[in-house]
């Protein structure tokens, strides 16, 4: 498996450190991480405890194996020798000053570094720099293992080269890296954050909403358009038929009216604090931390999953991460085409277990279907071939459950050709745990399609070339005594005599 970057150092493992570090780590990068907190490691644990929870819910591909996690005493043993390198440490200029004169002094000169700085421009950061042109704003957003966008922020100082490069291994990971074209203090999110958390400040104070409110007007209503749609393109379809013109037209002069307080900011006072404090108590005191977090990406979660139905926004860069996910999936070295094929890996989560604590059934069929999937990748159906308009559907299938598959069970798929002609390919699985066990076989026929036609058609190269290299080899493996065999007539019982 080749990986992007060899190493990553991510400096600060707080709540947006922790985040970067299991986006790192789960994408199977290396991570060195430093940060003297005394608890570092624990809470750093934790949020990785929370993203494997969360990736294993939220993608349909199995997640490779993960990079090593490091926790390094001294920052400079943590950057030496890394490609890239995030700073997550708190919101302080001095302090990210600091970091960053230990960190040229310690790193690779050809390392990238990153500041995950919600508000300082890239110049402010590189001010006293050897090399600033290496220093970018990389702002994420919280939970950063699940939300994807970055904003990427140069200065006229930066790289050109650097913020491709850096581009690239964010997109690497997972991200949506957004090039913010130019520098301004706090960047473009959290000037639009800022706005609304202003005018709910007043609307506190005020006494005219508490926060249970205002959280329940931006969930019930808006926020469920910002997710999918934004701001502008939601007030496009706001200006019915006449259009955005017609929108601004109408809704342009209410800026001037006394609708807002925008530009003003209430002082925050300890009596407002305690006000937000308490309200913020009465309306979410009942959850634990890490219970709301759960919740949190189990929404998230499901958004994305709409998103990607519809190959829209944020589902479409989930997409493109489960495609580079499957990439990655593929061995480095050929296997060999005289025993089954080991193609295909996953790991039992909890939320696939049923009510009798095992694997339940149609989890079975997935992880079957993944591996058929990885099979065909193997032999050479990619997108371009998909794109073409040829592809395979299975059209029947024959499973046989062996074992109580628990959760945590690591399952490898092993696939035996059993034969095939011009349109069609049987082959069969054999799941088994990392001790061999066998739990489960399966054994189905696939069948050649022309998509566009909607008809079957033969196979085309590189398919037909590389079952043909395959087939003296699998073609010598004995196919199990169960194939071809239907589910056992067991009739029926006597009839009771009256
Ligand atoms: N919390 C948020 O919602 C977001 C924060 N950010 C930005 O991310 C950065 C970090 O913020 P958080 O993670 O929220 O703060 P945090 O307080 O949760 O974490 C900061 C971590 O840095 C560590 N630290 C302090 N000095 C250090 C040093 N010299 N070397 C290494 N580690 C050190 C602390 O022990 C702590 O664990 C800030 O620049 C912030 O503006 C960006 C996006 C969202
Ligand atoms: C509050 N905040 C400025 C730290 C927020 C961010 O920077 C982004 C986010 O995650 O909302």
């Amino acid at each position: 498996m080749s990986q992007i970057i060899t190493k990553a150092a991510c400096i600060g493992g707080g709540v947006i450190g922790g985040g970067w570090i299991a986006r790192f780590a789960l994408s199977g990068i290396d991570v060195a991480v430093h940060d003297p907190h005394p608890e570092a490691r624990r809470i750093v644990e934790e949020v990785l405890e929370g993203a494997r929870r969360a990736w294993d819910r939220m993608l349909s591909v199995p997640r490779g194996p993960e990079g090593r996690v490091t926790f390094h005493d001294t920052l400079a043993e943590a950057v030496a020798d890394a490609d890239y390198i995030q700073e997550s440490v708190p919101e302080r200029l001095d302090l990210k000053h600091k970091v960053f004169a230990a960190i040229e002094a310690a790193a690779r000169p050809e390392a990238l570094i990153g500041s995950s700085t919600s508000g300082f421009k890239p110049s402010e950061l590189q001010a006293g720099m050897t090399h600033p042109e290496r220093l970018f704003v990389a702002h994420p957003f919280n939970p950063v293992y699940l939300v994807p966008l970055v904003e990427l922020v140069g200065s006229p100082a930066s790289d050109e080269a650097a913020l491709t490069r850096a581009a690239e291994i964010q997109r690497e990971i997972g991200m949506h890296p957004l090039r913010v074209r130019k520098e301004i203090d706090a960047h473009i999110g959290d000037r639009l954050l800022e706005a609304v958390w202003r005018e709910s400040l007043w609307l506190v104070k005020d006494d005219v909403a508490t926060t249970e409110e205002i959280d329940d007007v931006i969930r019930y209503s808006f926020g469920l358009r910002w997710a999918q749609m934004g701001l502008f393109e939601t007030y496009r379809i706001a200006g019915g038929e006449a259009g955005m013109k017609h929108f601004i037209e109408q809704f342009g002069p209410a800026l001037e009216w006394p609708w807002t307080k925008l530009m003003d900011v209430p002082e925050m006072t300890d009596a407002l604090a305690t006000k937000i404090g308490d309200q913020s108590d009465a309306q979410s005191g009942q959850h634990s931390l890490r219970e709301l977090e759960r919740i949190r990406d189990d929404n998230l979660i499901g958004i994305f999953q709409a998103l990607k139905q519809n190959d829209w926004g944020a589902g479409q860069t989930l997409s493109a991460m489960e495609a580079r996910m499957r990439d990655r999936a593929v061995p480095a070295e050929a296997p060999d085409p005289a025993a089954p094929l080991a193609l295909h890996r996953a790991t039992v989560p909890a939320e696939w277990l049923d009510y009798n604590g095992h694997m339940t059934e149609h989890r079975y069929l997935q992880v079957f279907g993944d591996a058929t999937d990885a099979f065909l990748a193997h032999i050479g159906m990619d997108a371009g071939y998909m794109g073409a308009g040829r592809s395979v559907y299975t059209v029947e299938s024959h499973l046989r459950h062996l074992a109580e598959t628990g959760p945590g069970t690591a399952l490898t798929v092993r696939t035996t050709v059993l034969g095939h002609d011009a349109k069609r390919i049987r082959i069969h699985h054999e799941m088994v745990d990392a001790a061999g066990q066998v739990q489960a076989t399966a054994e189905h026929m696939l069948m050649h399609v022309d998509t566009k036609a909607g008809r079957a058609a033969p196979m085309e190269a590189p398919l037909t070339d590389r079952l043909a290299a395959l087939s003296p080899g699998q073609r010598g493996i004995a196919a199990p005594g169960h194939a071809g065999r239907p589910i056992r007539d067991i009739g029926w019982p006597e009839p009771e005599a009256e």
